[in-house]
């Protein structure tokens, strides 16, 4: 990590637990700092960072996701929007690691991480959920879409060419699991992602380079137990926008 005497940038991917703690316990080194109080926001505003991110891909980590997809089962189950959840692995990537190397196996996941990205809209949230294996939210998301979101991230990724070295390009292929929220009922994180972790499984074991979506399961809560169960809220609501239509809408029409 660079002293701060002499720069004032964080560098993330230098940022340890216990160089960040040896800096804040030598009060004189932050003394020696051109702006001591602006150097300080930067490493706690570095620190909040590194505690929402995948430092490898700078997508979102685990946790971070994690806390969004608790935020998303909560919504679907009072707006009874449909939402989806992908599973993404890449396929081999072993092989990937063990032929060429695990710098290059690390420029694969930037590079897929990157692509995924610019294949999904700005209100979906993607994250690296651990190794070779990404993960993706997306609300308001209805079946037809979705199905086409998911093959069309299949797809940029298999044409892909990743240049892991001036003479030589990878192309890697992804099984992707997928699942819908069930709509009207307040499920957990776990159910919902073991139910698209099944639809990766099968994805794999069916020959991979594919994608599996769960069919979306039918609510079995009726119109009038909708009424029953969220109608006492529509007078408090506001307006909310759909998503899908991009139509400003009554929550209380929605039901
Ligand atoms: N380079 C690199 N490799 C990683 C990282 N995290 C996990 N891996 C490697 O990812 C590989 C995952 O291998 P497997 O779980 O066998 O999966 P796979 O080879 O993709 O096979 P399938 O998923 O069945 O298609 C292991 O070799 C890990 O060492 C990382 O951050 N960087």
């Amino acid at each position: 990590m660079s002293s701060p005497a002499t720069s004032t940038t964080i560098h993330l991917s230098d940022l340890r637990l216990d160089s960040a703690c040896a800096l804040l316990q030598k009060g004189d080194t932050l003394a020696d700092a051109a702006d001591p109080l602006a150097y300080l926001q930067e490493m706690i505003d570095g620190l909040c960072e590194l505690s929402l991110k995948d430092p490898l891909t700078g997508l979102s980590n685990r946790r971070h996701f994690n806390t969004v997809l608790e935020a998303e089962v909560d919504r679907v189950a009072r707006s009874g929007e449909a939402a989806l959840l992908l599973l993404i692995d890449i396929d081999h990537f072993k092989s990937v690691n063990d032929t060429h190397g695990h710098s290059a196996g690390d420029e694969v996941l930037r590079v897929v991480a990157r692509t995924l990205q610019g294949c999904v809209r700005p209100m979906d949230t993607l994250a690296r959920y651990g190794g070779e294996e990404f993960v993706v939210v997306l609300p308001a998301c209805q079946p037809a879409f979705g199905e086409a979101v998911a093959e069309r991230i299949r797809r940029t990724i298999e044409n892909t060419p990743i240049s892991i070295s001036p003479s030589v390009d990878l192309h890697v292929t992804i099984s992707i699991g997928g699942a819908f929220a069930l709509q009207w009922i307040r499920s957990t994180t776990e159910l919902w992602t073991d139910r698209a972790d099944q639809q990766l499984y099968q994805a794999k074991t069916t020959g991979r380079n594919r994608l599996c979506l769960e069919v979306q399961p039918e609510s079995n809560v009726s119109a009038e137990e909708k009424n029953l169960l969220f109608g006492h809220l529509s007078a408090t609501e506001p307006a909310w926008i759909d998503m899908t239509s991009g139509t400003v809408a009554d929550s209380a029409a929605q039901r």
